[in-house]
């Protein structure tokens, strides 16, 4: 199956997204909370969630979503949820053709409300279920770096289709990729690329755009004949990703240029046009568990741009066991032809600390 229509309605619903994250990320009230378990979440993500939900309901209604956020805290608190509501009213795609295909605006509050808790499947192998990160990388979309709106459909378990909008990356596949990138991120000319693919019909990159669709360029990993020129992709924050252990297999590799450290799954969309090589994701703790909507989209745009994901020991992903990758420590992203050296790498740094 080509799956395009799913690919199309993820395209326009994640860029719809953006519009809102956008609004948010230029203005000095982020509306933040903390969550349980103290990661921060802001009125910028609640919005997205619901766009993105009703979009997908409206075209596939039976279709399940894992959906990072949910409506709790909006619940409680009648002003934070009238902000949300405003930035939901105000996102909209300046072609009616493209609104239509999303199901136009969202009706009510209380619809929004809906939207946002319709994201609390408990994920599983059998059925379509869409993995959503509605701003991934919220600390970078808080500290000015990078994020990413984030949507990926599995098929029985299998990640298939994969979208990512990255408001803050250069538009150009070809610009160079160095810290810079990471760190001060804006969005002003020339920037806001739209990532899409789907398993078994290639990735591509396109301009973000503020209604219908601009079109598509094909994207590919680069090859590379020398590991040790290879330039690696990591998080910002320490707490996600070990730097340690990162850099030591860079060291082994023979890798010699600096980390570039950017949030989100821009890092996915980043290696996949070939700006970068490698994504290495070392776990730093050892009863953390991924999350589905950090990956799904990435992996599937990845793949298809000629590279290999797996955990840190080299297992595959296995997003078919509920909203967690519990079975996987880490997340290891390479050219394929590269990806084996890289692995074996990966898992003597993991043993030797066993
Ligand atoms: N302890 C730990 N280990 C690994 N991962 C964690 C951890 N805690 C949080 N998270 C998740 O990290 C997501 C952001 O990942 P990034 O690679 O963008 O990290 S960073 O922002 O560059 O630091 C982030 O996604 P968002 O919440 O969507 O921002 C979290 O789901
Ligand atoms: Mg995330
Ligand atoms: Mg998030
Ligand atoms: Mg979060």
């Amino acid at each position: 199956m080509s799956y395009s229509r799913e690919l199309d309605i993820a395209l326009l619903a994640v860029q719809r997204a953006t519009l809102l994250t956008k609004s948010v990320y230029s203005s000095h009230s982020k509306g933040t909370l903390s969550k349980s378990d103290s990661s921060p979440v802001t009125i910028g993500d609640f919005g997205a969630q619901a766009l993105i939900i009703s979009s997908i309901k409206h075209a596939f209604p039976e279709d399940e979503v894992v959906g990072e956020e949910d409506a709790d805290d909006l619940r409680k608190d009648n002003s934070l949820r009238d902000l949300v509501w405003d930035l939901v009213q105000a996102a909209k795609l300046d072609d009616s053709a493209a609104e239509d295909k999303l199901g136009g605006p969202i009706k009510s509050a209380d619809d929004m409300l809906q939207a946002i808790d319709s994201g609390r499947s408990a994920g599983g192998r059998k059925g379509r279920i869409w993995a959503l990160d509605p701003i991934d990388g919220t600390k970078g979309f808080l500290r000015g770096g990078q994020y990413a709106v984030c949507l990926g459909l599995l098929v029985d378990g299998i990640p298939t289709v994969g979208v990512i909008g990255c408001p803050n990356l250069p538009i150009d596949d070809q610009a160079p990729l160095d810290s810079s990138v990471g760190a001060q991120a804006d969005d002003k000319e020339g920037k806001g690329v739209l990532f899409g693919a789907v398993t078994g019909h290639g990735a591509t990159s396109r301009p973000l755009s503020k209604g219908a669709l601009a079109p598509a360029n094909a994207i590919s990993m680069k090859p590379i004949s020398d590991i040790s020129q290879a330039t690696f992709c990591e998080s910002v924050e320490a707490g996600h990703s070990s730097h340690g252990d990162n850099a030591a297999i860079a060291s082994k590799l023979g890798i010699t240029k600096p980390s570039v450290r950017m949030d989100s799954q821009a890092k996915y969309g980043s290696i996949a046009r070939g700006a970068g090589d490698l994504y290495l994701r070392l776990p730093v703790s050892k009863t953390y568990e991924e999350k589905i909507w950090d990956h799904a989209a990435g992996v599937v745009i990845v793949q298809e741009a000629g590279g290999r994901v797996t955990d840190a020991w080299g297992k595959p992903l296995d997003f078919g066991i509920g909203r967690t990758l519990k079975e996987n420590k880490g997340v290891v992203a390479a050219p394929k032809d590269v990806f084996p050296t890289v692995i074996e790498v990966v898992k003597e740094v993991l043993n030797a600390k066993e």
